[in-house]
């Protein structure tokens, strides 16, 4: 049986509603969901495989999980870049950058030339608020990911997919299909069209709230942050 999925509105209504009365801060949520995002990595390419992993960061909280990741890959023992070509103002978005920078972990301004120079690639691009067409800079980064022979983790959405319908039905990103995914607290109704090895995260989700949005908390092993889960979000 599959996990049930969590439309876009139902996300953003469940973030809001965990930073409201669910009295979390916005910097404890990404904590957890960039650490996630780092286990998903460490369990599908461990650094033995190739230690250099390249995270592309778009503008929101989605990119706010990749640097995250990175910070968490790099004590792992990665060595992360970092390509983050729209920065957040806010101060969040600075402080994560600033931890990257004290860590010494480099900031890219070409993402097509550093996928040459890397062995995992993390998407943290697009989350669920993405919608319409990919803008500059980023059409770039999608065809790049699109035409690479390597791993890509996507960070709750393969960047560039409607989170209701999947991939685009032709031109840019329609044949973007990353090798991994990672579902933060549900999946999206996107997965139906994902293939590729599924992982949800977000370990912090109350049953009360699981409940009240109608989705299933996986079931978490030990201290693991994430779960694998078949490729639709059924149960393996
Ligand atoms: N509920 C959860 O489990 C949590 C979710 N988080 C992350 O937060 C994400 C959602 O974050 P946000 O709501 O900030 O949004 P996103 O990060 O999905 O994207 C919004 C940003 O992308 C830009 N954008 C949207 N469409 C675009 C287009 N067509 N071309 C270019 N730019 C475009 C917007 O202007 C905005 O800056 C989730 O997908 C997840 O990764 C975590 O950070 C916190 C916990
Ligand atoms: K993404």
């Amino acid at each position: 049986m599959a996990f049930k999925t969590l439309s876009a509105k139902a996300a953003a209504a469940l973030d809001k509603e965990l930073m409201s009365t669910g009295a979390f801060s916005i910097d404890q949520l990404m904590e957890l969901a960039g650490l996630s995002v780092s286990q998903v990595v460490y369990r599908v390419h461990p650094p033995n495989k190739g230690n250099r992993v390249l995270v592309a960061c778009g503008p929101g909280n989605n990119g706010g999980d990749g640097l995250v990741a990175a910070r968490h890959l790099r004590h792992y023992g990665y060595m992360p870049t970092i390509y983050y070509p729209k920065r957040s103002k806010n101060e969040l978005y600075q402080r994560l950058a600033k931890q990257l920078e004290d860590l010494d972990v480099p900031f890219v301004d070409d993402f097509p030339t550093a996928i040459n120079s890397t062995d995992h690639i993390v998407d943290a691009v697009f989350g669920f608020s993405f919608s319409g067409e990919v803008r500059e800079p980023f059409p770039a980064v999608i065809r790049a990911m699109e035409e690479t022979k390597l791993p890509v983790t996507s960070v709750d959405a393969p960047s560039s997919w409607n989170i209701e319908t999947g991939p685009p039905e032709s031109g840019l990103g329609s044949k973007f299909h990353p090798g991994f995914l990672i579902s933060l607290t549900a999946p999206k109704p996107l997965v139906k069209h994902f293939k590729g090895r599924h992982f949800v995260g977000g370990r912090f989700v109350s049953s009360a709230i699981a409940k009240k949005y109608d989705f299933e908390i996986p079931e978490y092993k030990g201290i693991d942050q994430i779960v694998e889960v078949g490729s639709g979000g059924e149960r393996l």
